[in-house]
């Protein structure tokens, strides 16, 4: 293996109440969030006693792969490190360094392109690397997974799973609804090279919520947006899930499966706006409501993260189920092509 670390690469998330706040401020250092939305997030942990499931999920998840690493006869230990809560990526990547590393492969816990989802990833990968400074370990980021079959495959069963939930009176009658996290629209214009002609965020939720939905045989769907941030005067992807709650209900839809197509562990984004908001709405609409599982809680997420590894060093050719050009493999958090996914001025 010419590669002697893997570093797991995650947002972070508070531990308890007294975290919650300057977590919230690392998270929007810069970023232009209005202090009234920064409050009502708060809320939303302390709810959970100021603790984001986000940690223990990473955590579990790790496990997974270590022992799936071990299986395979894969000799490569796992380090975890995040954007904004302990442990830091930058006091990861110091250990990493002591502890002999040179060159590792970084997993994002995105699958997705776009500024948030993974140019921001880089750009940690770069400031843990700089503030570790000449003996940091080369970093190698994993390409983006979206359309790769096991994460397919394991949202395809959760939504199975979910539509048996629904009570039997509703038959078929349910709309599937595919959900990921907004973000400013002009972020979302500014997705991928530019080549590309942007919107590479959006397209490949779209195309992962197409791949999932063939897969379960749905022929109608809609692919709808959460967790919109940020002021009121600056648009983002819409429809927002509690309006098309709304407009489903008027037109008479019964029940819903909600898939967080955009999300790949029940963090709190899961559990607060979709378990409690959403299917809060749902309830007073009368509407039944079922949300399908995230990858991380499915066996396959540590069998797919092992084979990304084995594909990039093999170099084998990407194992993925859609047309859409392979991304998201960067070295020391340099961009995937020149103006990808810049970051916006706010
Ligand atoms: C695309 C995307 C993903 C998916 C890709 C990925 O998974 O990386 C994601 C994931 C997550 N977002 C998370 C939490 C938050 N995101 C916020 C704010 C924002 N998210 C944005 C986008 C995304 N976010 C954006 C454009 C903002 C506005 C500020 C900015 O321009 O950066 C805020 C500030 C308060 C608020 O306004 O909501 C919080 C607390 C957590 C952890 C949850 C937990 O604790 O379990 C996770 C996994
Ligand atoms: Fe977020």
């Amino acid at each position: 293996m010419s590669y002697d670390a893997l570093l797991w690469l995650s947002f972070g998330g508070p531990e308890g109440p007294e975290d919650v706040r300057p977590f919230l401020e690392n998270v929007t250092r810069g970023r232009g969030v209005p202090p009234e939305r920064l409050d009502e997030v708060e809320q939303h942990y302390q709810h959970f006693g100021g603790v984001s499931p986000i940690n223990r999920l990473n955590r579990d998840a790790m496990d997974a792969v270590r022992a799936e690493l071990a299986d395979q006869g894969i000799d490569l230990p796992v380090y975890f490190g995040n954007r904004n809560w302990h442990p830091l990526a930058e006091d990861t990547v110091a250990t990493m360094a002591a502890d002999g590393v040179r060159r590792a492969l970084v997993l994002p816990t995105s699958a997705y392109g776009g500024y948030s989802a993974c140019r921001q990833y880089d750009e940690d990968i770069e400031r843990a690397r700089a503030a570790v400074g000449a003996d940091a370990p080369e970093l190698v980021k994993l390409r983006h997974f979206f359309d790769h079959p096991l994460f397919v495959g394991a949202f395809a069963d959760a939504v199975r799973a979910a539509i048996e939930t629904l009570p039997s009176a509703v038959g078929s009658r349910h709309r599937l609804v595919f959900t990921a996290h907004s973000v400013p629209s002009a972020a979302d214009a500014a997705a991928g090279p530019p080549e590309e002609g942007g919107h590479r965020y959006s397209r490949q939720v779209a195309e992962a919520a197409r791949l999932v939905a063939a897969a379960v045989g749905a022929e109608d769907y809609d692919v709808v947006w959460q967790s919109r941030s940020g002021p009121a005067r600056i648009p983002w992807l819409e429809p927002d899930i509690l309006d098309h709650l709304d407009a489903l209900h008027a037109d008479g839809v019964p029940a819903v499966v909600v898939c967080p197509v955009g999300f790949v562990s029940d963090h709190l984004e899961v559990v607060w706006d979709l378990d409690t908001e959403a299917a809060e709405r749902a309830a007073e609409h009368g509407m039944a409501f079922a949300r399908a599982a995230t990858p991380s809680s499915d066996p396959r997420f540590a069998e797919l993260v092992v084979e990304l590894v084995r594909e990039h060093v093999a170099g084998a050719p990407a194992r993925k189920e859609s047309d859409f050009p392979v991304a998201g493999c960067t070295v020391n958090g340099a961009p995937c092509a020149v103006g990808c996914c810049e970051r916006l001025r706010r």
